[in-house]
């Protein structure tokens, strides 16, 4: 069996992060693997606090897994802290880790920091230079790139600044603007559009963890990233098009909804 390892912050809720990246793994018959870099209480309203694991408990797990267990692919999701981002960095090189999709995780759909300030110049020198592909939404991306991002020809710009920035491919996602849902792929050659219609919900909570989990899924199973994007953002549509519409706030996302429809358990 294929094996995936997410590098990401806990959402207690379920909608996002790791057990999020967790269910999208199991959804595509890819074994789930993770490692921990903070714990979140967050719910479908918001997140009301963060608390980082020390640098050498995320270390020592990244250890774990790779002295024992085949990795197949990675996806590193939230990382808040400078010293934390730097040993996720200097292990994935030591291990040699291969298929690593980057999410770069900076603010919650609330508004809530995920990523420290002064952290950000650590995200983009240290972790994108090691990325197959790395995955902004359009407020991340205009951080990266330091301009403003009001339609798709502006992503395809950001798209290929960043990319000046280190790694194999940039996925710059539209789910922020406010017609069709259109990605842009740039793979240092070409630009690839991956368009959806735009599903009228407020339950979205988690849908860039799940892309870029679907993308590393793909990955791990022997997709190139043109393929594994398309799969990915197939599978996110449906998850979002099927929706939950749990808590008070933006639910999560429906992952297991094509499965469950196969295997006939749907009326
Ligand atoms: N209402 C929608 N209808 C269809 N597709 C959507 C919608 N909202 C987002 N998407 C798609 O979901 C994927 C994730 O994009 P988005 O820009 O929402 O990520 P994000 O902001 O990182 O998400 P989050 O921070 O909640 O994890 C993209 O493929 C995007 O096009
Ligand atoms: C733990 C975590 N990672 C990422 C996001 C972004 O969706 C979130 N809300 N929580």
């Amino acid at each position: 069996m294929k094996t995936a390892l997410t590098i990401a912050g806990s959402d207690c809720s379920g909608g996002a992060g790791i057990q999020a990246d967790l269910k999208t793994f199991s959804a595509h018959g890819v074994f789930g693997m993770s490692v921990i870099t903070a714990i979140t209480a967050q719910n479908t309203q918001g997140v009301s606090a963060v608390e980082n694991l020390s640098a050498e408990m995320v270390s020592k797990q990244i250890e774990a897994i790779f002295t024992d267990i085949e990795v197949d692919a990675v996806k590193i999701g939230m990382v808040s802290e400078t010293k934390i981002i730097k040993t996720i960095a200097e292990n994935l090189k030591k291990y040699q880790a291969q298929n690593v999709v980057v999410d770069p995780v900076m603010i919650s759909k609330s508004g809530f920091d995920l990523l420290q300030p002064e952290a950000k110049e650590a995200l983009i020198s240290h972790l994108l230079p090691l990325a197959e592909v790395v995955t902004p939404n359009i407020p991340e991306a205009e951080v990266i790139v330091g301009m403003k991002i009001d339609t798709v020809e502006d992503m395809e710009k950001a798209a290929l600044l960043i990319h000046k920035m280190g790694p194999k491919k940039v996925l710059v996602k539209g789910g922020h603007l406010t017609e069709d849902a259109i990605d842009v792929l740039y793979d240092g050659k070409k630009i690839t559009h991956y368009t959806s219609e735009r599903i009228n919900t407020k339950n979205t909570h988690g849908t860039g963890c799940t892309l870029s989990s679907a993308i590393t899924a793909n990955l791990a199973k022997g997709a190139n990233v043109e393929e594994g994007v398309r799969e990915a953002k197939e599978y996110i549509t449906t998850a979002i098009r099927h929706s939950l519409a749990l808590g008070k706030g933006y639910g999560p996302t429906n992952h297991f909804y094509s499965l469950y429809q196969k295997a006939g358990m749907l009326d």
